[in-house]
C-alpha cells in the first residue's frame, strides 16, 4: 500500500477517533451493570474507576483481596452505584462461573463484561515449558470463553457488551512473549468467529477486541523497562479508551492508536519489515537467556 494510500486510511481513522471521542456521553454507562476482571491493579483498576465515576454497578476480580478491597472502597468514593468484589484464580473453570451467578444475584441481570485479567508472563527466550502454555491459556483464553458463556443470556436479555482486552502480541509476532502470545492470538480467533456467529443470529451482543501497546502499568514496567525504548502510554486513559470504545459497541480497539494501527497496515503489506522494526524497537541486547 502506498504512502498516500497509508496516510488517507489514518486520516479517516483519526476522523472516526474524533468523531467517536466527541460523541461519548457519559451517563451512557450510569447504572449500568459491569464485571470487570483483573481489577485489583493495572488497567483494570482504572476501568473500574472510571465506571464508579460514571456511576456503574461494578463487580470486580482477581486473587488479592486486600487490594480488591481497597478498590471496592475507593469505587463507592468515586460514585459507585454499587461496588463488589469476588477473588479467586481465573485456573478454576468454576470461579469465572461464579462471578457471573454473583453478578445475576447482585443485579438479576449484566451490561458489559469486561475480560482483562493475565496469569504471570514473563519476557524472555521461549523455555520449551509446555505446561507453563497449558496453564497460561486456561487463565488468559479459557476462563474467559467461560465467562462468556455463562454471562451470554443476561447479555442478550439486556443487548450488553463482551469487552476483551488483548494486545499487539495478539496481532503481530514480538519476541520473547511466545506463550502469553499464543493466548491473545487464541482470544482474536475466538471472539472474532463468536462476533460472526452473533450477528448471523441476529443477537444484539457486541464484541470489543481491545489491542493494546505498551502500557505504564507496575507489572509490565517491572517485567519489560529494561528493554523498552519509550515509556508505556498512561493506564489511565488506555482504561477509558477501553470502556469507550465497549460502550459505543466498536468492532475493535487500537490503543496507542498510530503505534498500533500503523502496525497493523504494516503487517499485511510488508510483514519482514514489522518483524525488523519490532525487533529495533527492543533493546534485545538486555534479555539474558534464563
Ligand atoms: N501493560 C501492558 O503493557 C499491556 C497490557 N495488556 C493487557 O491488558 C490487560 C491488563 O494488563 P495490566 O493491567 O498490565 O496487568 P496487571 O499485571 O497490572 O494486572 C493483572 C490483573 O490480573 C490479576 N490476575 C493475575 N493472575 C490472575 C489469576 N490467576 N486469576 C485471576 N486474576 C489474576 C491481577 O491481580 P492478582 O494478582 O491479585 O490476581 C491483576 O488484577 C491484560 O489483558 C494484558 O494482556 C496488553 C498490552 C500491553
Ligand atoms: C514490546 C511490545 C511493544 C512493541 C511495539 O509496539 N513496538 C513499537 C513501539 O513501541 O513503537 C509490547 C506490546 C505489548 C506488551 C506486552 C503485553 O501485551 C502485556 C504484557 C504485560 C505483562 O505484565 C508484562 C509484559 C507484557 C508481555 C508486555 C511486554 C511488552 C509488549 C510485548
Amino acid at each position: 500500500m502506498a504512502v498516500r494510500e497509508i496516510s488517507v486510511v489514518c486520516a479517516v481513522d483519526c476522523l472516526i477517533l474524533l468523531i467517536s471521542f466527541l460523541i461519548f456521553p457519559v451517563q451512557m454507562l450510569k447504572g449500568k451493570r459491569v464485571i470487570i476482571t483483573g481489577a485489583s491493579t493495572g488497567i483494570g483498576e482504572q476501568m473500574a474507576y472510571h465506571l464508579a465515576r460514571m456511576g456503574a454497578h461494578v463487580l470486580i476480580t482477581a486473587r488479592t483481596e486486600a487490594k480488591l478491597q481497597k478498590v471496592v472502597t475507593r469505587c463507592l468514593e468515586l460514585g459507585a452505584a454499587s461496588a463488589h468484589y469476588m477473588n479467586g484464580s481465573m485456573e478454576d473453570m468454576a470461579l469465572a462461573e461464579d462471578v457471573v451467578k454473583e453478578a445475576k444475584q447482585l443485579w438479576g441481570g449484566l451490561d458489559m463484561l469486561i475480560l482483562n485479567h493475565i496469569g504471570y508472563t514473563y519476557f524472555n527466550y521461549f523455555d520449551g515449558d509446555v505446561e507453563y502454555i497449558r496453564k497460561l491459556l486456561e487463565i488468559n483464553f479459557l476462563s474467559y470463553v467461560a465467562m462468556t458463556v455463562s454471562a451470554l443470556p443476561m447479555l442478550k436479555e439486556s443487548g450488553g457488551s463482551i469487552l476483551v482486552v488483548s494486545s499487539t502480541a495478539g496481532k503481530i509476532g514480538i519476541p520473547f512473549v511466545a506463550p502469553y502470545s499464543a493466548t491473545k492470538f487464541a482470544l482474536d480467533g475466538f471472539f472474532s468467529s463468536l462476533r460472526q456467529e452473533l450477528i448471523i443470529e441476529n443477537i444484539n451482543v457486541s464484541i470489543t477486541l481491545c489491542i493494546l501497546g505498551y502500557i505504564a502499568t507496575e507489572t509490565a514496567e517491572k517485567t519489560v523497562s529494561h528493554v523498552m525504548q519509550k515509556p508505556g502510554a498512561p493506564k489511565e486513559e488506555c482504561a477509558l479508551e477501553i470502556i469507550k470504545s465497549g460502550a459505543l459497541r466498536k468492532r475493535e480497539l487500537y490503543y496507542p492508536y498510530t503505534i498500533v494501527r500503523i502496525a497493523l497496515l504494516i503487517r499485511d503489506w510488508a510483514p519482514e519489515f514489522l518483524d525488523s522494526l519490532t525487533r529495533n524497537s527492543l533493546n534485545v541486547e538486555n534479555v539474558k537467556k534464563s
